[in-house]
């Protein structure tokens, strides 16, 4: 079964991404940029700039565009307000459009952003056509290894949280991890084995692992404080919270789907 490798390095300031080799030979080279980032409609992680600055493209579902235009320019409350929305401009708005503002859409039009209405399709999430968006815009997306970065996933509603997890599930050979200034939410698939790489500057921080929909007789991890051998893990017994990671790199090996998350140290 093949590796696969997850790290975390566009939360790291000083650095950008390193080199990630996959196990079918994929390689993104060293201090290249292979992230997508798309904003909801939730408040904008103190990070939002830092993984502006890693992505190749930039996506806002609907009324995520208002947040953009709200809220970066209070992350950067030193400088003129008119010039930082102008600087964040975002390559595509899509959504069904029904809580994006006029006048931000106006804005952002003017500045040559791409505006799609896909309010005819009333059956998929906003970020669910903004993965799509994502798809059809970069070439050979799977083979990539491109990550798409979505801030905003998590606070306020707990459908649209169901929502965005059941995206991970719709796009489950796609990497996607969901953010906001507390954590982080990914999927591990079952058709490969896993190596979390965690800098030391978010080690000891509390994580989980947990099958949402289908159970999993078999998972066995390493590096946890509290690890799993060959255990089951399904909703109504035994699910993986509380727990801690202790060493740099976590493993992870599991016959079914698992939601991995973590929180992200606060500076
Ligand atoms: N409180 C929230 N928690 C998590 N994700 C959210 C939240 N609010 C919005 N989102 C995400 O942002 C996307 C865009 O939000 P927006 O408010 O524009 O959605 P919407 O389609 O208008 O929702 P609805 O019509 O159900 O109110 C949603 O599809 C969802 O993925
Ligand atoms: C069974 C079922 N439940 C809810 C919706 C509603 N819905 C799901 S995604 C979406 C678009 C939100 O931007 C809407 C309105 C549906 N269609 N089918």
């Amino acid at each position: 079964m093949d590796l696969m490798t997850h790290s975390f390095d566009f939360l790291l300031p000083t650095t950008l991404p390193t080199a990630a080799v996959e196990s079918n030979g994929a390689a993104t080279p060293a201090g290249s940029s292979n992230y997508a980032l798309v904003i909801l409609n939730q408040s904008l992680p103190r990070v939002t700039p830092l993984i502006w600055e890693h992505a190749r493209i930039r996506v806002c579902a609907d009324g995520g565009a208002n947040r953009l235009y709200d809220d970066m320019p209070q992350l950067f409350p030193n400088d003129d307000l008119h010039a930082v929305r102008r600087k964040y401009k975002p390559d595509a708005i899509k959504g069904d459009m029904d809580s994006v503002r006029d006048d931000v859409v106006h804005f952002y039009k003017d500045l040559g952003t791409t505006i799609v209405d896909a309010s005819h399709d009333q059956d998929t999430t906003d970020l669910h056509k903004c993965v799509l968006y994502i798809h059809n815009n970069i070439p050979d997306l799977q083979n990539s290894n491109l990550c798409i970065l979505v801030v905003g996933a998590l606070g306020g509603r707990f459908d649209h949280e169901l929502g965005n997890i059941n995206v991970l599930y719709n796009f489950s050979t796609v990497r996607l991890i969901l953010l906001n200034d507390d954590c982080l939410i990914q999927l591990l698939p079952c058709t490969h084995r896993h190596e979390i790489h965690i800098d030391s500057h978010f080690k000891g921080q509390h994580c989980g692992l947990a099958p949402v929909g289908m159970p999993s007789r078999n998972t066995t991890t390493t590096g946890l404080q509290w690890n799993l051998s060959n255990t089951e893990m399904k909703f109504g017994g035994l699910v993986s919270t509380s727990n801690i990671v202790r060493e740099n790199v976590v493993t992870v090996h599991s016959d079914a789907d698992l939601i991995w998350t973590m929180a992200i140290k606060k500076k």
